[in-house]
């Protein structure tokens, strides 16, 4: 029998996505809104309760709306939003954190999507806390780079829009209050006494993001080195298929000392860099914000949740 999905918000970025991912899936059936009733509460109510699996691709505000409409107790939810993220009724969907981060996700109702930046910070600095190298209280600091197909709809239709402005066509630094959407989940699953530093960049390119967390040696809980932090990353990761610890240094991978931030599109793979040398050491995490930083984890989420290979349709 076939998988009944229903995509509330499938006219976003994110819902669309998650759509062309199924096209060549025989396993799903996707469940269509009728065009004009695609806001409408009875509507969606009716499609999310007789779904097997909704996916929330949808602001903040619908999401939690949406939630609050599934009344059947068999329906799986996955919320792409930042909505349920630090909601401890929902499973933090990142199995590769941890075996209980995937056995929870396999066994859940309701799964709340990573977010975008938040996939890159945590992928760096969880690892590090749970292995007793970065005390809880280490001053977080993280640098990240995105196109500008994170910002959704508007932001597209911005960056792509003949007014698009002489600045747009520039990296902009934002979130300069230090009050981003995903500071409390990087702070909460990470295990962070403090809030993280979080200084996130657009760039004039549609998708694909870097996201850098320096440290300094000295303030760890002990003396380690780049080899050392190395060797603890590619142990974390051993054995996963879509996020790979790369080589030291990025020798290989970066021999030209640039790291880009669009190599990754269209892809589900998450690639993580340990480089630096005794004294400071930089960490990076390289995706695509809208792959591994949204509908590809959402669609991985889902496989897990089935029992099925995590990998289906996602190569
Ligand atoms: N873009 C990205 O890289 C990522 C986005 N996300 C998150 O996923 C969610 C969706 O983001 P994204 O796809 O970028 O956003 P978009 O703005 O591109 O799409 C949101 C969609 O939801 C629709 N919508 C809004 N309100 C309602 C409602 N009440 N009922 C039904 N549909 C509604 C919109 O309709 P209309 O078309 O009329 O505007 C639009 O089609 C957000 O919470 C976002 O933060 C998560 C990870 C990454
Ligand atoms: C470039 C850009 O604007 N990016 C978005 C984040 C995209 C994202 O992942 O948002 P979610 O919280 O829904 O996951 C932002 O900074 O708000």
């Amino acid at each position: 029998m076939k998988t009944r999905v229903f995509i509330d918000g499938k006219e976003g970025t994110t819902g669309l996505q998650i759509y062309e991912r199924f096209q060549n899936r025989n396993d799903v059936e996707i469940m269509l809104i009728d065009e004009e009733k695609r806001k409408d509460v009875n509507e969606r109510a009716k499609m999310i309760n007789s779904s097997d699996i909704t996916f929330l691709c949808l602001p903040d505000a619908a999401a939690i709306e949406a939630a609050s409409l599934c009344t059947n107790p068999d329906v799986r939810i996955i919320d792409a939003s930042t909505a349920h993220r630090t909601n401890p009724a929902w499973d933090y969907g990142f199995p590769e954190l941890s075996e209980k981060h995937r056995e929870n996700i396999r066994n859940s109702k309701r799964v709340a999507n990573p977010g975008c930046y938040a996939s890159g910070f945590i992928s760096l600095v969880y690892p590090l806390v749970k292995a007793g190298v970065l005390p809880e209280d280490y001053p977080v600091t993280c640098h990240a780079v995105s196109g500008y197909s994170g910002g959704g709809k508007k932001m597209i239709a911005a960056m792509e829009s003949e007014n698009k402005t002489k600045e747009m066509y520039s990296p902009r630094q934002y979130a300069l209050g230090q009050k981003h959407k995903h500071i409390p989940e990087m702070q909460a699953v990470c295990g962070l006494k403090y809030k993280p530093m979080f200084n996130p960049i657009v760039d004039d390119y549609y998708n694909g993001m870097v996201v850098s967390v320096p440290l300094v040696t000295r303030c760890l809980t002990k003396k380690y080195t780049p080899e050392n932090i190395h060797e603890i990353m590619a142990e974390h990761y051993v054995g996963q298929h879509f996020v790979k610890v790369m080589e030291l240094g990025g020798t290989e991978t970066l021999p030209d000392g640039f790291i880009a931030a669009n190599t990754l599109a269209g892809t589900n793979n998450m690639q993580i860099f340990v480089c630096g040398n005794e004294d400071q050491i930089l960490l990076m995490s390289r995706f695509d914000n809208l792959g591994k930083g949204a509908s590809g984890a959402a669609i991985q989420n889902m496989n897990i949740m089935l029992g099925i290979n995590e990998a289906t349709g996602l190569e």
